[in-house]
């Protein structure tokens, strides 16, 4: 049985300024397993974030493919799309965008309501992913009343809890302090014991990088290289 989870193949993305042609993805190849953990690296304008839109189907490449569990995820149409993004993914981004009027337990029952799980049951699978975040004494703060730490523990419960294959992480650790973006990496880590999640982590953070499987490091829209 094959362990490929997804494998992006030729993915090429340029916009068209007037005459000029900007080209952001220059035919990116790479694949992740199932569980495996990788971090995308790259400078500022390098075409991560654009990356990662392509994968979570929220953005369209010019060219190329990208397969997940064997089916390219743009021969989709959008409503299996949005059960796509719903069921198999979650999201983790730099700015937690949790909703501020909603507190901890409700934003991360969130997911699970939007795919119709009973509001009981919800409340529940949010009620312990909460607790595997260390936050089950925090599920009835609101993201105002509490640390940019905390509001990311609170994001990664909301794109775990519907227990996806794969997480898309665009910088999660980019607004935190040393510190806070620390014990953040540890989460991650000590989760990936608890759960078989994939995940690929776009970040400037050669540090964060270094603590998981495999990285890709992405260069003027083209990956330059795959270290171990
Ligand atoms: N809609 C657009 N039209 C034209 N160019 C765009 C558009 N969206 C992104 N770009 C360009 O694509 C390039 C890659 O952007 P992207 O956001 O993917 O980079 P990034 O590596 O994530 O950068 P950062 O680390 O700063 O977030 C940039 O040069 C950006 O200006």
């Amino acid at each position: 049985m094959s362990t490929e989870l997804l494998v992006c193949e030729n993915v090429s993305k340029h916009y068209q300024e007037g005459s000029n042609k900007v080209q952001v993805l220059d035919n990116v190849n790479f694949h992740i397993d199932k569980a495996e953990q990788i971090a995308i690296l790259g400078s500022s304008g390098s075409g991560k974030s654009t990356l990662l839109h392509i994968l979570g189907a929220l953005d369209t490449p010019t060219s190329g493919s990208v397969l997940f569990k064997g089916t390219d995820i743009f021969s989709y149409s959008e409503k299996q799309q949005a059960r796509f993004r719903n069921q198999s993914l979650g999201f983790v981004y730099q700015f937690h965008h949790l909703l501020p009027e909603f507190n901890a337990i409700e934003n991360v029952a969130m997911p699970l309501l939007i795919g119709k799980v009973d509001r009981g049951d919800a409340t529940k699978q949010a009620a312990n992913m909460l607790d595997k975040v260390g936050l089950s004494h925090r599920i009835k703060h609101k993201p105002s009343e509490m640390s940019g730490g905390e509001r990311q523990r609170v994001a990664i419960a909301r794109a775990l809890v519907t227990q996806p294959d794969l997480v898309l992480a665009d910088e999660p650790t980019g607004n935190l302090d040393h510190r806070t973006g620390q014990s953040i990496y540890q989460l991650l880590n000590e989760l990936r014991e608890q759960i078989s999640t994939s995940f690929i982590v776009v970040t400037h953070d050669t540090e964060l990088a270094k603590k998981l499987d495999r990285t890709l490091l992405i260069t003027d829209g083209k990956l330059v290289r795959q270290e171990p």
